[in-house]
């Protein structure tokens, strides 16, 4: 099931700017797509907005090819779940996941024996077929998360809708049911879009992020595009766990405070900021040419590695060594790879040895 969002505006009139300002974006067909972004970017609007359960107010949004605009909610045949799962208390599991199909019109609603197997169907793909019987304050959250998906299955729906789902789970449940529900996702051959601020979930579940700012999309990548190809400082910061360091460019040459410089071909005069990876960034013992720094803390890491905190004037700075330094030590920075932001938002990437000695 493909879907097209073109131009869509949404104004509630409450805050400074629109929650939505002219987002456009196309889902393929069988794709797992995330949205990320900041509390308040516009995340949960869109996603309403794909639910029918809010309008916008100029754009267009096509779900298989069709308008949706006068389709309401329960005709758009779109799974939705939400953070809270906002499950029926009265109602048991079994009742909660019949839900979707016994509010049909009665041309459509099948009959009490079908709406039975289905529902058992259903419990067994999320693996909880003995808790038919019990409410939702008789589960456990993880248990509650799968009735909720159960029951937005339940209208065999080709596009799923997944708003902060994961957010009530521990974080070990959290990265199981992950995998299971993206292996659901391929299994069944949905279109899924996935409503979340946590960058890890979104790199780990979806094909492709829509990373969102302000009521805007500013990038829409795999997640090793983002990675590597951040288009804007923004994008850079919250994605991936980055150092920052403030810089300026004057006269073509780079600073970055406490770091000395390098050519800065590409840039801009004026203020720059640079993101460096704590895999580009590796901690060495003191040595001339290198960038000195204190280090703040030493714990292993896997590969054999110590991932380390460093103190270079007012930065801390997190890196990798191949040992661990004692709190207070002296040691050496040595940049593998940065991206740079100039002013206007111009990015210049510098990667392998010209990163290394031409720094101070
Ligand atoms: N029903 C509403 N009435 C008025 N303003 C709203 C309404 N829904 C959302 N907004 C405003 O629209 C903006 C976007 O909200 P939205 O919920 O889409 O953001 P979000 O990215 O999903 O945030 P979060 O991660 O906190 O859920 C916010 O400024 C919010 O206050």
């Amino acid at each position: 099931m493909s879907v097209e969002i073109e131009a869509v505006t949404r104004d509630f009139g409450t805050a400074a700017n629109p929650a939505l300002r002219g987002v456009s974006m196309a889902l393929r067909s069988g794709e797992f797509v995330a949205l990320l972004g900041p509390s308040g970017s516009g995340k949960t609007t869109l996603l309403r907005i794909l639910a029918g359960l809010d309008f916008p107010d100029a754009g267009r949004v096509l779900i298989g090819g069709r308008d949706v605009a006068q389709v309401p909610a329960r005709d758009r045949n779109v799974g939705v779940v939400f953070q809270n799962y906002a499950l029926f208390r009265h109602m048991t599991v079994f009742e909660n996941v019949a839900f979707g199909l016994r509010v049909r019109p009665r041309a459509q609603r099948p009959a009490n024996a079908e709406i039975d197997r289905r529902v058992r169907e259903l419990l067994a793909l999320v693996q909880i077929p003995e808790l038919a019987p019990r409410y939702p304050e008789q589960i456990s959250g993880g248990q509650r998360q799968r009735v909720a998906l159960a029951r937005a299955l339940a209208i065999e729906p080709q596009l799923l809708l997944l708003d902060e789902p994961f957010g009530a789970l521990d974080a070990l449940v959290r990265k199981d049911v992950r995998r299971w529900v993206r292996g659901l996702h391929d299994r069944l051959g949905l279109t899924s879009l996935l409503v979340t601020h946590d960058q890890e979930e979104a790199m780990e579940m979806a094909d492709r992020v829509a990373v969102m700012e302000q009521g805007r999309i500013v990038q829409f990548d795999p997640p090793h595009t983002l990675i590597d190809a951040p288009a804007s400082a923004f994008v850079a910061r919250f994605v991936g766990d980055a150092n920052r360091l403030a810089a300026s460019v004057h006269g073509g040459r780079l600073d970055i405070a406490g770091f000395g410089g390098f050519d800065a071909a590409g840039l801009p005069e004026g203020a720059a900021e640079i993101f460096v990876r704590p895999d580009d960034l590796r901690i060495l013992p003191p040595r001339d040419g290198l960038a000195p720094g204190l280090v703040e803390w030493s714990r292993p890491a896997e590969r054999g590695r110590w991932k380390m905190l460093v103190a270079v004037g007012e930065h801390r700075l997190e890196g990798y060594g191949e040992r661990a330094f004692e709190r207070g030590a002296a040691c050496a920075l040595e940049f593998q790879a940065l991206t740079a932001f100039g002013a206007r938002g111009e990015r210049v990437s510098i990667n392998g040895r010209e990163a290394a000695p031409s720094l101070r």
